[in-house]
């Protein structure tokens, strides 16, 4: 913008609004050129009228005098400061400290009582907390609204609302109201006495511009220009009387001058109101960050107890148990060679110190047989399946601490061509048959077997409680996965981990693959992080649907906010404030979404730990980590909208 010197030295420091060679064109977005070469000088006690044709530019030179808008060229002083290239932030800082704005339409925020909006310049101006009733309370009675302080913004009269607007906008003491069709929404008498009181602040003292279609509001101000298609008529300047007038602004500076201070709790009420107004929409938001935050909650405590549960399990076995495994080669499935195998480790194992007695167990592939509850030849089978099938000898049920009932049956021996079966406790449900009844068989493979009896408790090994425990000989053959569970004297795993498998088979110790407890402690490490994985995926998941729909919600809210958002820029909110608002009632929601969720995740930790036995494992520091990160994502998922509520250009929003 390049001004002529000569012009940049006659700006006079006794005006209060300079305006030299102003024009505005919004010609690159398709529009016209609004104002040409406009030249206005504005003294202090002045109280203008701008008068012309609609769409001849009032509005957009007093955006502009209201530093809402920028023009394409020329200079603009304020109080004899030149602000035609302020910076964004003193233009909001100018606009706080000397405008005061009415526009057309009241802008009266609806949730907040009347007197929250009258403070409203006061609270964007920096003035202290305890500062402001008292200046509330005399602008409200000055404008006749000192009873109906305490009713919302929605509740009162068009006419009140346009008087509550005066009132907001002189309760931070400008030096100059510009007013936009200030009497445009009223009747006759609400009109008169809003003309009435714009009389009596210029009399106190306060600088007027108004920009008017309303012969009686021009007839009231000492000065009329006529705007005709973006140029001023009669826009020269007239002194009046502007050193006496200077010093005569009653209203405004009857409370001094005053330091600003940024009241962080104005930003939490601001945010808090903007909550708890669209209620429906805030609790839908809170929770869907509750379901996200309460199934990380779940997940955490979830694995966490069930990994302690193992561990604990674990812990009893390790200090007497010792598994091996030989690899039975693919070409010879048959059994036989397997039991004598068994057979001959068993007798070498028990001259061995320290061992109390080998087992013998062989999990058999689901693949491998059928497992129904009826004869085949009678009804169609109903194979049930998930089922694991174990082939154990007596040895193994002996020296594992199960609980049978009724009895540990002796039928199991590897030596003994019985063929029996002992149901897990889950697989027993699973075929139907009640753990107290006795007389059942179950079908393995077309061949009737008959259940001696239900596994109720194994600490050491709790898969087999839902497994099916078969004699050996049932299975045909044995497979590749062939373990000897070795149960000990307390303290001998480690030492006879390291001498089992050339004791047992001194020609191939290769062949025998011995685990210790520390191979099976590694592995619930890992039970424990698939399963938190798994559900701690699908609540990153949830959590990100909850982001979205929270931004989208919040877009909305922005959208629907324009005139709230564009009047706080009016009086000078920066747009970091704008930003802060919208990103700090974004984090509020999470925040309380993420401490409810951490409720509700940690009750159903507790529900299904009471449902499986387990003892449930809890933090302290999860409601705080909890409602971290539901602030972190309600702040994450307010940024495009904070952003786009930044963005607004005040000026256009005012008009929409
Ligand atoms: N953001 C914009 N983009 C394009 N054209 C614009 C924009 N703002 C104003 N105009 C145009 O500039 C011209 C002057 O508009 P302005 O609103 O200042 O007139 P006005 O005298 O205040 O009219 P009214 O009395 O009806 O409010 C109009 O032709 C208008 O369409």
């Amino acid at each position: 913008m390049s001004v002529p010197e000569e012009e940049t030295e006659s700006a006079d420091p006794r005006a209060i609004v300079e305006l030299f060679h102003i024009q505005r064109s919004f010609e690159q977005s398709g529009g016209p050129i609004a104002l040409k070469e406009v030249n206005l000088t504005v003294y202090p006690g002045d109280f203008l009228a701008i008068i012309g044709a609609s769409g001849s530019g009032k509005s957009t030179l007093l955006n502009i005098i209201g530093l809402l808008d920028t023009p394409t060229s020329g200079h603009l002083y304020l109080n004899g400061i030149d602000v035609s290239s302020a910076t964004e932030k003193s233009r909001n800082r100018l606009r706080s400290a000397f405008l005061g704005f009415v526009f057309q339409a009241s802008h009266v925020i609806g949730r907040d009582s009347v007197a929250r909006n009258a403070a409203l310049s006061l609270r964007i101006q920096g003035v202290a907390r305890k500062e402001r009733p008292e200046i509330v309370g005399y602008w409200l009675d000055y404008f006749g609204l000192g009873h109906r302080a305490s009713s919302l913004g929605k509740q009162i009269s068009g006419g009140e609302k346009q008087r509550l607007a005066l009132a907001r906008a002189v309760a931070s003491g400008p030096l100059l109201l510009l007013a936009d069709e200030p009497t445009g929404n009223l009747d006759a008498t609400n009109s008169e006495l809003v003309i009435d009181h714009l009389k009596q602040l210029n009399a106190a003292g306060t600088t007027i511009i108004v920009i008017t279609h309303d012969p009686t509001v021009a007839a009231a101000a000492k000065r009329q220009v006529g705007m005709i298609d973006g140029s001023l008529h009669d826009g020269n300047p007239h002194i009046a009387e502007a050193e006496q007038l200077r010093t005569r602004r009653e209203g405004s500076n009857r409370f001094g001058k005053r330091r600003p201070v940024r009241e962080l709790s104005d930003l939490i009420s601001d945010a808090l109101t903007g909550i708890s107004t669209s209620f429906g929409r805030s609790i839908l938001l809170i929770v869907a960050f509750m379901l996200g935050i309460a199934g990380l909650v779940a997940s955490t405590g979830i694995s966490q107890s069930a990994a302690t549960q193992i561990s604990e399990k674990i812990s009893q076995s390790a200090l007497d148990e010792v598994r091996f495994s030989k690899t039975v080669p693919a070409d010879s499935p048959d059994l036989e060679p397997v039991l004598q195998w068994v057979e001959g480790v068993q007798s070498s194992l028990s001259r061995i110190d320290g061992v109390v007695g080998a087992g013998f167990k062989s999990v058999l592939p689901e693949k491998a047989m059928t497992i129904s509850r009826f004869s085949p030849l009678s009804l169609s089978p109903l194979p049930i399946s998930n089922t694991s099938v174990v082939m154990v000898d007596q040895t193994f049920l002996s020296t594992n601490d199960l609980s049978i009932s009724p009895t540990t049956p002796s039928i199991f021996a590897t030596d003994t061509p019985t063929k029996a079966a002992i149901l897990g406790r889950q697989a027993a449900e699973k075929l139907g048959i009640e753990p107290k009844s006795t007389g059942n068989s179950i079908w393995v493979s077309g061949q009737e077997i008959p259940v001696v009896g239900i596994l109720t408790d194994s600490p050491r090994d709790p898969a087999l409680e839902s497994a099916i425990l078969l004699s050996p000989g049932v299975a045909k053959a044995s497979y590749a996965n062939t373990t000897i569970v070795v149960r000990t004297q307390p303290g001998y795993p480690a030492p006879l981990s390291n001498v089992l498998a050339s004791a047992i088979e001194p020609g191939n110790p290769a062949s025998i693959k011995i685990n210790t407890v520390g191979d099976l402690r590694t592995l619930a490490r890992g039970v424990r992080s698939d399963l938190s994985i798994l559900i701690g995926g699908v609540s990153v998941i949830l959590l990100l649907l909850a982001m979205l729909s929270a931004a989208t919600t919040m877009y909305v809210s922005v959208r629907s906010r324009t005139s709230e958002i564009a009047l706080r820029r009016a009086l000078g909110s920066s747009q970091a404030s704008i930003a802060s608002l919208f990103l700090l009632e974004g984090g509020f929601m999470g925040a309380i979404g993420g401490l409810l969720g951490c409720a509700a995740g940690s009750s159903a930790i507790v529900i299904i730990c009471i449902a499986q036995g387990w003892s449930a494992v809890l933090a302290w520091w999860w409601l705080p980590a909890a409602a971290s990160i539901g602030l972190a994502t309600g702040i994450i998922s307010a940024l495009v909208p904070a952003l786009i509520a930044a963005k607004q250009n005040p000026a256009q929003a005012i008009r929409d």
